[in-house]
């Protein structure tokens, strides 16, 4: 099937994903056909799981397989001409020659590139007159205990987190203002037991100065800068000071592994709008890495970590790799085509496949984590799971922090001291953690050669002409596909529990949070119609006037 009678046919959100990879796939071809590289990859299938389940290994011989005519019947595709010159770095290929060797090409080219024009000023690091700068997106969270309310507010503020239907969307903010507030002392005992804050920002500062290191070492001095979704320093800051830097080329790395519309795409979302209305950063260059969970270092250093940790068991090849990954509302998923939970199964596959070489051929299992609100989130939950596993007999668990690249609330509170709990008052006998990468050399030495890598895409689309300043700017204009994949789903709410069960039970949680969701929209409702209620009572309604 050709790509075109794909972008055509294809309805549900899930194969506009399949539409957007097309998009990148084609610009990938297409900077082949232009002599850049001989890479990409090509999907002749109309299945959403067959997609995310190809294996890179696979890629380059499909797109060998792929008809030419396909490519033209997409280049005369007026629409999809800008995103001809984009490029998706998870599509290359980790393990093949090819990448091997492409790699190896972009880094000499950029190298000789830059040690030929690299101009050092003390204030000024210049790549030939271009500046460099990297963007690390991540979520924040909040420095001390006062911190934690607001920061959750702008949490549940985000259309990307609580999704409202388009009807309800001027109760965000008062919802936020709402949810956040019940969810305070839950979140305020979580970071004081864990010293009182997140240890988020000073570890993504950490990790953006080894990069920084990492890239300057391999001839690319380029500055690093730290963007957080919900707390400081806020995304706006990060690109304030980019432009009082005067980055021309910016390369924009979401510090989250796999792809997922709450945290990637959020991100994203945001830092669209400020492009959008900035005359500086329309003219800048720039390219976005979306995901990165398939990259050979990463993998390898996923690895390291979980070989070094089953080495402190009494019996390594009777550990269970447990690997919980943060939870999103199944609707995402099934509803919104967020690529998520198909991008983490492909990393558990891969980071097992590299144990493999290794001879290390545990039983393992993925869980997820976190879930929050009235909503079934990703299944099987890592607290359920942990239940079964001990029930079954499992008697030493090695659980692996998935999602995550830094130590925070989730690993340090929840896995470490919650899920333990449940483990070992379940009947598992010896646990242990996995750290999160955090600096470790090998994984920001790989971050780099992903920057490196992308490097040459920076500003592959002329930014500047109004065309394309009215289509999306992240990245390089496919964005707007992404995140049209599950804009047209936004409206629905999640669909309803199907098992009933009497008693205090997961789904009566449910039902219960949901008929408490009803009733606090109907109460916001009433109080934004009639002017009067217990949120103007307590001044916290006019606020968001
Ligand atoms: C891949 C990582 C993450 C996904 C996916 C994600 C989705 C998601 N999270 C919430 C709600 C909360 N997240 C909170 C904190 C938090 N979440 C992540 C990562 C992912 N979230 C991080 C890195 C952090 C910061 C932790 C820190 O150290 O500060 C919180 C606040 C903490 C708490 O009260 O538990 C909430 C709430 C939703 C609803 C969601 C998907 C829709
Ligand atoms: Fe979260």
């Amino acid at each position: 099937m050709g790509i075109e009678v794909l972008a055509i046919h294809l309805p549900s959100p899930a194969t506009q994903w399949e539409r957007l990879s097309s998009s990148y796939q084609a610009s990938t071809r297409d900077i082949t056909e232009m002599g850049c590289a001989e890479v990409g990859s090509f999907t002749c299938s109309t299945s959403l799981q067959a997609r995310f389940s190809l294996r890179p290994a696979c890629t380059v011989r499909m797109l060998n397989d792929c008809s030419a005519i396909h490519m033209e019947s997409w280049k005369i595709s007026s629409k999809f001409k800008s995103l001809f010159t984009n490029f998706n770095p998870r599509l290359i290929c980790p393990s093949s020659k090819t990448h091997k060797q492409m790699i190896k090409r972009y880094s000499s080219a950029s190298e000789a590139l830059i040690t030929s024009e690299v101009k050092e000023t003390p204030n000024n690091l210049l790549v030939g007159n271009e500046k460099v700068g990297v963007l690390l997106l991540n979520l924040g969270g909040p420095e001390t205990l006062e911190d934690v309310q607001p920061f959750l507010f702008n949490l549940f503020a985000d259309p990307d987190i609580i999704r409202l239907p388009k009807l309800f969307r001027f109760l965000q903010k008062p919802l936020a203002q709402f949810v956040s507030v019940l969810r305070t002392p839950k979140s305020k005992e979580g970071y004081a037991s864990i010293g009182g804050g997140s240890p988020l920002r000073q570890i993504t500062e950490a990790q953006a100065e080894q990069l920084r290191k990492s890239l300057h070492n391999k001839n690319v001095p380029a500055e690093v800068y730290v963007g957080m979704r919900y707390w400081h320093p806020f995304t706006e800051e990060a690109i304030e000071q980019i432009k009082i830097d005067g980055i021309t080329k910016l390369v924009v790395l979401p510090l989250y592994p796999q792809f997922s519309i709450s945290t990637s795409g959020s991100s994203l979302r945001l830092l669209e709008s400020i492009f959008r209305e900035d005359e500086y950063l329309v003219n800048m260059q720039h390219t976005v890495i979306p995901s990165w969970y398939q990259r050979e270092g990463y993998i390898k250093a996923m690895a390291n970590l979980i070989e070094q940790e089953l080495k402190k068991f009494e019996n390594p090849r009777k550990v269970m790799i447990f690997f919980s990954a943060h939870g999103v509302p199944l609707a995402y998923v099934e509803e919104a085509g967020d690529p998520y939970k198909a991008e983490m199964e492909e990393c558990v596959d891969l980071i097992m496949e590299e144990l493999e070489k290794r001879q290390i051929i545990n039983a393992y299992t993925l869980a997820y984590q976190s879930r929050v609100g009235p909503v079934e989130w990703l299944r099987p939950y890592t607290d359920e799971t942990i239940v079964e596993l001990g029930q079954k007999g499992v008697k030493s668990l090695l659980a692996v922090p998935i999602s995550f690249v830094s130590e925070h609330i989730e690993t340090l509170e929840e896995i470490d001291v919650e899920y333990k709990e449940l483990a070992l008052s379940s009947g598992i006998k010896n646990w242990g953690r996995v750290p999160a990468l955090g600096c470790e050399p090998t994984f920001i030495a790989d971050i780099a050669d992903a920057v490196i890598e992308s490097l040459p895409y920076v500003g592959a689309m002329a930014v500047s002409n109004l065309e394309a300043r009215q289509q999306s700017l992240v990245p390089l204009g496919s964005v707007e596909e992404l995140l049209a994949a599950y804009d047209s789903k936004r409206e629905e709410l999640p669909p309803p529990v199907r098992v009933w069960k009497w008693g205090w039970t997961r789904s009566a949680e449910t039902w219960n949070g949901r008929a408490a969701m009803i009733a606090v929209l109907v109460l916001l409702c009433l109080e934004v119609t009639t002017g009067e209620g217990f949120l103007h009572q307590w001044l916290i309604l006019p606020l968001f006037h």
